[in-house]
Order: structure tokens, then C-alpha cells, then sequence
């Protein structure tokens, strides 16, 4: 089982142990972006609620993953498109830090997405700072500690989130949620590690074709700092997802190495033939990189289409004994012009997600949610194809 301990030494292990970053920014900076909401200045509190998620304490990430999939019944329910929620509720992400862009216009929408998750079975919740970059935050006015204090605030929203959610659910009002759960399931929170693509914003996040003068230290030059500040803020794992080439692969495997953090990683990638990822480098070669690294937990593919996942989910088999992760999109292709998603030509639509999930699972994924354009519903499905009990009280 389990053990758990407190905030304060959790914190305390993590800073201690495995972080090399700088000390907590002082709040007081004056800010020279337009002015923040309050609620951005409150130091990070990521408090553990004694769930499984946040009060382990283990001698080996791997023992973490395996424990938590354990107490999950063998299989774990992801969210949903994060960014997709915030449209719905009325987000324009039309910005080059697209949903980040909510970090500072509306924390609170994004914390209510992650409520909406949780109350659509979801055990694992990824931050919002797939987009959010320090470099990105520079771009659109902040200073770098303003861009730090907004990636702590991805990961106090979804701790946040949790915390809410749990009492409510051990107080037994569900006021808020379709159906009334059980707050039993144990719920992660995963920091999105979105890949320089993202942050360019101009489409290469789905070829991986950052040109030749992008080699692996200007990766790792990249998302170093990003990863330490995610990281001190006190996730329960990284999730670097969307990756679309080797060299960003091996970029992260890096890091996770060169800044003895302890914490588990998930490394996932993207593919747009069910064969490559994204770039068109070798899955299997891109799996085994992922493999090497005993802090890498779980591998596996996002914001891919549906129907490439069986066969992605044999290949990564082929390669790997780690839990395989998958969270597919709609089946729909994103322009990044125009930042808007468009149904998919020439191949068959993926309106059927759902009646893959099973087929998924079976083949070996153990860990399954959705991606982009996938909503609360899909992960109501996910859970209930999955067999969650926690489902079952309706309201
Ligand atoms: C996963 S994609 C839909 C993220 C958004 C993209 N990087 C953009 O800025 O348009
Ligand atoms: N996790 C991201 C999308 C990754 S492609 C989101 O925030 O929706
Ligand atoms: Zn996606």
C-alpha cells in the first residue's frame, strides 16, 4: 500500500529531493502585464486530501503508477480536452497561448472544467499548461516570474479542483455533478508538458519539423525551468503528451535525468498513420527511449485519431512492459491558422469512439481518457465501459 504524509513533507520531499530550481518568486513583484486576478498572487497549494493520489511517498515512480492503477481496479479513466471544455463554456482561445491564455483571463472556468471531469468518473487530471511556457508568457508581456507564478497556478487549479470535489462527495452533495460519486477512487493530478510546437504555435507541434537549428539542447534549453517550476509545484506526475518527434523524446528523457526528479513521468506521442508518430520517426524507437527511463511510469498516444489506436497500442506492446496510456482526440484535424478544428478528410469519421474503448482496453491500455474535442460524456462512457462502480449512483 501506500504510504501517506502530510503537505508539509510532501513539499518538503519534493524540494528537498528532487528539485534543483530557484527558490518560490517573491509575490510582491510588480507585474508589468495587464493586472492579475488576486487569486494568481496566493502562494502554490497543492494540498493532499489522503487520497491515494497526493500522499505517497515511494521508494520508485514505477511502485507509485502500479499502486495507484491497483487501487483503480486495474484501469484508470483520464479526462477529457481540456481546452475543448473551456470552449464550451465560452473560452476564445484564439491566442498564441491558446488555453493558458485562461490562467489570467479565467482561473476559475478552468477549474470548473477539471470539477467537470471529476464528475465524469476521471482519476487523472492534466493541468492547463499543456501551452504554458515561460517563453510564451514573456511573448504576451509577462515578466519570467509572473510566467512562473502562472504555471504554479496550473497545478494548484487542479489540486484545487480535487479538494473541492472530494468534500463534496465525502459530504454527500453532488449538487453540482449529473451523478453523484464516490470520492473511494483515487485521483491524480498530472502537469502537461506540451512540446515546443505548441509554444511556436504555427502548426509543428503535429509534424515535430522544428527545422535544423533546433537541436536537443535547445529542447532541453526549452522546457528545463518550465519542467522544475511544474514540478516544485507538487503534481502527483508529468505528463509530457503531444510529442511529435525523437529528438523531444529524448529531450525529456534527458531532463528527468539531469534533475533527479522523482516524481513519475508519462511520456505520450502523436501519430497521424497508426504506424509513426507524428514526425514519421519510429514509434518503436521512440518507445524504447521512453523504456530506458525508470522514471517513465507509462507510454503511450494522445491527441491521435481513434482509429490508429489498436494498432499503436500492439506496437508499443511490442516494445515495452510499462503501462500503456492512450487519450485519442475526435478523429478531427486542427488548423492551426485559423486555430480551429476541422472534420477529417478522406479517412472514415470517428463519431464511434466510444465503441473502441473495449477493444483498447483489451489490446493492453490501461490507462484510457480523451483528448482534444472529447467531452465530459466521453469520459462518462470511458468509465462506464471500463466498469467503474462509482458510476453508478444517479442523481
Ligand atoms: C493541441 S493543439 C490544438 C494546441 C493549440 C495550438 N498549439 C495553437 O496554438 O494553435
Ligand atoms: N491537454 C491539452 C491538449 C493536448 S493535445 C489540453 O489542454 O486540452
Ligand atoms: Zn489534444
Amino acid at each position: 500500500m501506500l504510504q501517506f504524509c502530510s503537505f508539509e513533507s510532501l513539499r518538503g520531499i519534493l524540494e528537498s529531493t528532487a528539485i534543483n530550481g530557484r527558490e518560490e518568486m517573491s509575490f510582491a513583484t510588480g507585474f508589468v502585464a495587464a493586472a492579475l486576478p488576486l487569486a494568481l498572487l496566493s502562494p502554490s497549494s497543492c494540498m493532499p486530501k489522503g487520497n491515494v493520489a497526493m500522499g505517497f511517498v515511494t521508494s520508485h515512480p514505477a511502485a507509485v503508477i502500479r499502486e495507484f492503477l491497483e487501487e483503480a481496479g486495474g484501469c484508470a479513466v483520464i479526462d477529457g480536452g481540456l481546452a475543448t471544455q473551456l470552449e464550451t463554456h465560452g473560452a476564445d482561445l484564439n491566442d498564441p497561448l491558446w488555453s493558458a491564455h485562461c490562467l489570467f483571463s479565467s482561473p476559475d472556468l478552468i477549474k470548473k472544467v477539471h470539477l467537470d471531469y471529476l464528475d465524469a468518473g476521471a482519476n487523472i487530471l492534466i493541468t492547463a499548461s499543456y501551452q504554458a511556457t515561460i517563453q510564451g508568457f514573456e511573448s504576451g508581456g509577462f515578466s519570467a516570474e509572473q510566467g512562473e507564478d502562472l504555471l504554479r497556478k496550473c497545478i494548484d487549479l487542479a489540486c484545487e479542483a480535487r479538494r473541492i470535489y472530494e468534500d463534496r462527495c465525502s459530504e454527500g452533495s453532488c449538487d453540482s455533478a449529473e451523478n453523484c460519486f464516490s470520492s473511494k477512487r483515487p485521483i491524480l493530478v498530472a502537469a502537461s508538458v506540451g512540446p515546443y510546437g505548441a509554444y511556436l504555435a504555427d502548426g509543428s507541434e503535429y509534424s515535430g519539423d522544428y527545422g535544423k537549428d533546433v537541436t536537443l539542447e535547445t529542447l532541453k534549453d526549452f522546457h528545463r525551468r518550465r519542467l522544475h517550476v511544474l514540478v516544485k509545484a507538487g503534481p502527483d506526475l508529468v505528463a509530457f503528451e503531444t510529442i511529435p518527434c525523437k529528438l523531444e523524446a529524448q529531450a525529456y528523457i534527458e531532463l528527468l535525468e539531469e534533475a533527479n526528479i522523482e516524481i513519475p513521468a508519462w511520456l505520450s506521442f502523436s501519430s497521424k498513420d497508426g504506424i509513426n508518430i507524428a514526425s514519421g520517426d519510429s514509434l518503436a524507437e521512440c518507445v524504447s527511449i521512453a523504456d530506458s527511463c525508470k522514471k517513465v511510469v507509462a507510454i503511450g498516444i494522445n491527441c491521435t485519431p481513434p482509429r490508429y489506436i489498436h494498432q499503436l497500442i500492439l506496437s508499443i506492446r511490442d516494445v515495452s512492459g510499462k503501462p500503456i496510456i492512450i487519450y485519442p482526440n475526435s478523429g478531427e484535424s486542427y488548423d492551426p491558422v485559423e486555430k480551429k478544428w476541422v472534420e477529417s478528410t478522406g479517412a472514415a469519421a470517428d463519431e464511434d469512439f466510444i465503441s473502441y474503448i473495449a477493444h483498447w482496453h483489451e489490446a493492453g491500455a490501461s490507462l484510457i481518457g480523451g483528448c482534444c474535442r472529447t467531452t465530459p460524456n466521453t469520459i462518462r462512457a470511458i468509465a462506464r465501459t471500463l466498469g467503474k462502480n462509482y458510476l453508478s449512483v444517479q442523481k
